[in-house]
């Protein structure tokens, strides 16, 4: 789905990143890993188009993105959510949310989908409050959720769990797992449809549209990268030394590359 090879970025003489090799497929959840400034936001923000690549490619499901302009990343349904939020504080929690409408109008979603709602209730509470008055854990929720609204295939998150109580930074684990996992729900469930009630197959249509998105994040935290992704790719110095499956991450590694 993301494939991205030789690629090369420099802030201004600095050599950023060098030759990365990258690759994730459909469907699954990579932890992008590795001590403070090895270069794993610089990534995201290469993948993201907002800083210029020197070398190398950036494809998505075809389409190169290494020199495209930055909206064509909406359109093609990835969807980012930056280190730090960057949630707007003086506006409202909905109009936080119908920014993110603006990328999809072409798609034809108008409205706000109610499915982001059943994500995370808080937004639903708090539609008329403040960004900026709400707690760290709410607004990195609600960041997620105006990401969401792009209904997009891949998610990338900057260390969603920064900053945030612990009580919040599991429930936000729930969230990244039921986006990606829950896919592949039987279709026979969908079946059942002739005598169960629309509502439960309406919510049951509506589990698997919100499901199976592919997730990139950039995370500190190991057991919260253990719990949540299935891939790990690590990096330093700029470059990506390891990957492979969470499950084979192991404490080796660990000590080389991620311990401080
Ligand atoms: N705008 C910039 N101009 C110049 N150098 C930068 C800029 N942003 C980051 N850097 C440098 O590039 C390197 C990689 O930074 P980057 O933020 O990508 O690392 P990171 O792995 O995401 O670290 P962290 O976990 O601290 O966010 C660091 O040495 C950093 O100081």
């Amino acid at each position: 789905m993301l494939n991205i090879a030789g690629l090369n970025q420099f802030y201004g003489g600095s050599h950023t990143l060098w030759d990365v090799h990258f690759d994730m497929a459909a469907g699954s959840c990579v932890c992008l890993m590795g001590r403070n400034g090895v270069g794993k936001t610089t990534l995201l923000k290469c993948i993201m188009g907002l800083i210029a690549v020197r070398d190398g490619n950036i494809n998505y499901d075809g389409a190169a993105l290494s020199h495209a302009k930055p909206e064509l990343r909406a359109e093609l349904g990835i969807g980012y959510v930056p280190q730090g939020r960057e949630i707007f504080p003086l506006l409202t929690v909905e109009e936080n949310l119908k920014i993110g409408l603006r990328a999809v109008r072409k798609q034809g979603i108008k409205s706000i989908p109610e499915h982001i709602y059943d994500i995370f209730p808080v937004l639903k509470q708090m539609l008329k409050r403040r960004g900026g008055d709400l707690s760290g854990g709410q607004q990195q929720q609600l960041a997620i959720g105006r990401a969401l609204v792009l209904n997009p295939k891949l998610l990338i998150l900057d260390e969603p769990t920064e900053g945030i109580q612990p009580n919040i930074v599991s429930e936000i684990g729930d969230v990244i797992i039921r986006l990606n996992r829950t896919k592949g729900l039987p279709t026979q469930l969908l079946k059942v449809g002739d005598e169960a009630k629309d509502e439960i197959r309406e919510g049951i249509v509506k589990i698997k549209n919100e499901l199976g998105v592919t997730i990139l994040l950039v995370e500190q935290k190991l057991p919260f990268a253990r719990k949540v992704a299935d891939q790990f790719y690590i990096m330093d110095r700029g470059r990506g030394v390891a990957a492979g499956k969470m499950a084979e991450l192991n404490e080796d590694m660990v000590k080389r590359y991620l311990t401080v």
